[in-house]
């Protein structure tokens, strides 16, 4: 069966990238529309109601209008967007999250792509939380940078032709960057992290880290604790992998290029202390290949096929 799939926002950093990715499955016909109709209000409402899937590549208030367009009730999205990732009647698109969750996707009509950070602090985090090595009260906090092409095609072109000279940028000084909410809902904790994001002069990768104060916590965890409830969460996954090889440093390129997110714990067992390190492509895991991954799930495909593992 060839479904119909329509890549709103097509013509995007994230848009351009998933039609790359599928071109070639001919499980799906990819439909866009021409440089004339692809803002045309009317030309998007059509191609929004025929198409079996959705996939919105689009900034947060355009998402928000395609879904109010759609009328065709077997027509199942996809957001890219931050605007659907905490409302009611979606589904958080992060297969790994729960044991429940990739079941969730499967059955769902609205599925709404997480957030890059929050991919990373997640899968970090949750099982820990879950397991109860970490306490749902704990003050977390997590110290992430990006690859310029998170920013979209803004950022890209204020990197590579235009203000932006900087190396590395420390932002959301306010403490409330956009993904605060979705990572304290679906980490299932009681207070937002302390999130402090930067973005560096590199085009694509993250690098995402939260550090723990071991000899704090009530049940006092070992990094091989820490690393075995990962492995039990993450068991069934091609995409999430659990890394223990010994290193002395990590670059925030160690994922990019690919679908994939690796975790690792390093620990100093008489100081009490461990960091907890994801990497991952923003491009990849954090926007394509996570769409890509909840399409076929979705479709009742092989969750990990296309992916660049
Ligand atoms: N870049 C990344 O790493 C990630 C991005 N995302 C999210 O994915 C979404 C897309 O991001 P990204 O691809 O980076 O953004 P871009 O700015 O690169 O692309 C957005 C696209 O949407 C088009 N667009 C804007 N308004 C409308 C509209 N009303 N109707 C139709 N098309 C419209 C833009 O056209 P034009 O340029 O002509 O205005 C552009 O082609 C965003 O919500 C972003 O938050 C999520 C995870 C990672
Ligand atoms: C470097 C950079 O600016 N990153 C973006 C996040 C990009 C992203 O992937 O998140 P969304 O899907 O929520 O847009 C930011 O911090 O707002």
């Amino acid at each position: 069966m060839i479904r119909q799939l329509f890549v709103d926002g097509a013509e995007g950093t994230t848009g351009l990238e998933i039609r790359e990715r599928l071109a070639g499955r001919d499980e799906f016909h990819i439909v866009t529309l021409s440089e004339a109709d692809r803002k045309d209000r009317a030309a998007r409402a059509r191609a929004l109601n025929d198409a079996d899937f959705v996939i919105l590549c689009l900034p947060d208030d355009a998402a928000r209008e395609a879904v109010s367009l759609i009328e065709n009730p077997d027509t199942r999205v996809i957001d890219a967007s931050s605007a659907h990732r905490v409302a009611e009647g979606w589904t958080y698109g992060l297969a790994e999250l729960e044991p429940a969750q990739s079941q969730a996707i499967a059955e769902a009509s609205r599925v709404s792509n997480p957030g890059c950070y929050p991919t990373g602090f997640l899968a970090l985090v949750r099982p820990l939380i879950r397991s109860g090595l970490v306490p749902h009260d704990w003050p977390l906090s997590v110290n992430a940078a990006s690859g310029y092409s998170g920013g979209g095609r803004s950022m890209i072109a204020a990197f590579e032709h235009g203000e932006a000279t900087t190396a590395h940028r420390a932002y959301a000084l306010d403490l409330a960057h956009k993904h605060l909410p979705e990572m304290q809902r679906h980490a299932r904790i009681a207070h937002p992290p302390i999130f402090q994001p930067a973005v560096v002069r590199t085009h694509r990768g993250m690098l995402i880290e939260v550090p723990l104060p071991l000899h704090a916590l009530p049940r006092k965890p070992s990094a091989q604790a820490i690393e075995a409830a990962w492995r039990d969460a993450y068991r069934d996954s091609r995409i999430v992998r659990v890394a223990s090889e010994d290193m002395r440093a990590i670059d925030i390129e160690a994922d990019a290029g690919t679908d994939r997110l690796t975790l690792r714990v390093f620990a100093n067992a008489e100081a009490g202390q461990a960091r907890l390190i994801a990497t991952l492509d923003n491009l990849g895991k954090g926007a394509v290949g996570a769409a890509v991954q909840n399409l076929n799930i979705m479709a009742g495909l092989d969750p990990a096929a296309g992916l660049r593992l």
